[in-house]
């Protein structure tokens, strides 16, 4: 071997021998040797590289997504621990009052933090990125479009017409995969809402480019051509031009009235020299207004299939506002508010359903919780499944139970029930994400009965969704 090649030979050999030491080290810290003087919250970061993400994963696509919080919970007695998932370090809360303390103090004690290659992905203008000012302006923005005196006046009719042709397309089909359809169907709402879409060939080509966004969020972040991350990177390029476009074709012909939410937001005056956040605020809200609501949309059917006892008493509710109505008269806003049962399913398909199961944050100061030191700093992950899926706070808390919500119970200062987020980045669509539900529920259940075609369940890896896509058989009620 020539010494060139016996000096590089050892050099490598030492490098490797370094980064073992280091790593090694880490993982020693990590079960206890670190920070001798803080008394942090217990846990493990498990196996060098990889942490606990194995385990975290396994319970992730098993029936009982909150097992590996559940096991820790256990083994530390604590709701509160650190952990190493995913390439990162950091404590994990299932516990609810913590969590919303922490959502509550975003921008003061906390601050939202997501790992970088996410945001190549949805912007660095994504609503989680936001902090400050612009978070409070378009925050404030998309809470006013979306209130819901606005739903009432300016949605309804649309979410109504838009429903009903959709599902009438359906009637035709006769076996639908639901998954997919619901989701078309809510991109088809929110792409007309925010842009003024209509149904076509272009809204279906954004839905496939959501679906090669979505799956890259949660892939190996290399920009390695053909790579999942890799299409995704490119699929936020397409969406990111047609948004663009649009914006150009509205300077150019401001003559042309449209009344959706980008005439609201460039009318608010951020278009001057700000395109770039029009552009990711706009591709964000595309991605919220549907991603998590049709989930809901397909889990509250595949629920509702297997409990038919709650699906008779939600089919009656909705038989009687049909009864009462008479014929051909719209539904409206009176009948909204009179779907009692319908908000007690919708209250459990989102706790059992968790369609945003928690949410990145760090303390930007030392703080104490429940006698742990939390150092400044720390990425803190708010599991809000876990409250959600924990027998200590709802009984039989795997079972789909409509019932154990009371009619009229008001959910909005419920500490257990944060499935929409609290303080300053709760969720803007909250109102119009109950209207959508409500009013699919109520159309869905009086024109049609269905069969099952596959024994499906849900999977929480990457994402909420129904392994087999939910194949059905559509029959006519009426
Ligand atoms: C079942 C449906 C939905 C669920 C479960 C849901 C849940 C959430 C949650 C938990 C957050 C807070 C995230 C955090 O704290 O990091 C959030 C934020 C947000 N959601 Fe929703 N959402 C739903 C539907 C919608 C819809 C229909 C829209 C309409 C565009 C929407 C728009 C937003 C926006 C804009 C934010 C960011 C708010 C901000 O930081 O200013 N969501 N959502």
């Amino acid at each position: 071997m020539a010494l060139a090649e016996q000096v590089t030979l050892v050099m490598g050999l030492l490098t490797a021998v370094v980064v073992l030491l280091r790593l090694i080290r880490k993982w020693r810290n990590g079960h206890g040797g670190q920070n001798r003087k803080a008394h942090l919250p217990p846990g493990s970061i498990g196996w060098p590289l990889i942490g606990e993400t194995w385990s975290y994963y396994r319970s992730l696509a098993s029936s009982n997504p909150s097992k590996f919080v559940e096991d820790r919970r256990k083994r530390y007695n604590s709701a509160i621990f650190r952990t190493h998932i995913f390439g990162d370090e950091l404590i994990m809360s299932a516990d609810p009052y913590f969590n919303k303390y922490a959502m509550q103090n975003d921008e003061r004690i906390f601050q939202s933090r997501f790992p970088k290659f996410l945001l190549n992905l949805t912007g660095k203008y994504a609503f989680f990125a936001l902090h400050g000012e612009l978070l409070r302006k378009l925050h404030g923005l998309t809470v006013n479009m979306m209130r819901p005196e606005r739903l009432r006046a300016d949605f309804m009719d649309e979410i109504l017409s838009l429903f009903d042709s959709t599902i009438n397309q359906w009637a035709d089909m006769e076996d639908i995969f639901l998954q997919n359809e619901i989701s078309q169907m809510v991109l088809n709402l929110i792409a007309k809402q925010l842009l003024d879409l209509s149904p076509s060939k272009e809204t279906t080509e954004i839905r496939k480019l959501f679906v090669e966004f979505i799956r890259a969020i949660v892939a190996i972040p290399t920009k390695i051509p053909g790579t999942t991350h890799a299409k995704g990177l490119k699929a936020r390029k397409n969406l990111i031009t047609k948004i663009a476009n649009i914006i150009e074709e509205r300077k150019k012909h401001p003559e042309v009235v449209h009344r959706d939410m980008l005439a609201r937001i460039l009318k608010e005056g951020y278009v001057a020299n700000t395109q770039e956040i029009i552009c990711d605020c706009i591709l964000n809200l595309l991605l919220a207004g549907h991603e998590n609501s049709s989930k809901a949309m397909l889990f509250s059917v595949k629920y509702l299939s297997d409990c038919p006892k709650a699906l008779a008493q939600l089919r009656e509710e909705h038989d009687i506002i049909l009864r009462n109505k008479g014929d051909n008269k719209k539904l409206d806003w009176n009948d909204y508010t009179s779907m009692k049962f319908t908000q007690c399913v919708i209250n459990e398909t989102l706790r059992l359903g968790n369609f945003a199961p928690g949410t990145y944050k760090e303390n930007k100061e030392d703080i104490k919780v429940k006698d742990y030191d939390i150092p400044k700093g720390s990425l803190i992950f708010l599991s809000t499944m876990a409250p959600h899926l924990d027998e200590n706070f709802y009984s039989n808390a795997l079972k789909f139970d409509p019932w154990r919500w009371k009619l009229d119970q008001d959910i909005s200062n419920d500490s257990l029930f944060v499935l929409f987020g609290a303080g300053p980045r709760l969720c803007s669509g909250y109102h119009l994400a109950k209207l959508e539900l409500s009013i699919f529920l109520h159309m869905f259940v009086t024109r049609f009965r269905w069969d099952v075609l596959a024994d499906d369940h849900a999977s929480y890896f990457p994402f909420p969704q129904l392994s087999k896509g939910f194949p059905i058989r559509l029959h006519l009620r009426r």
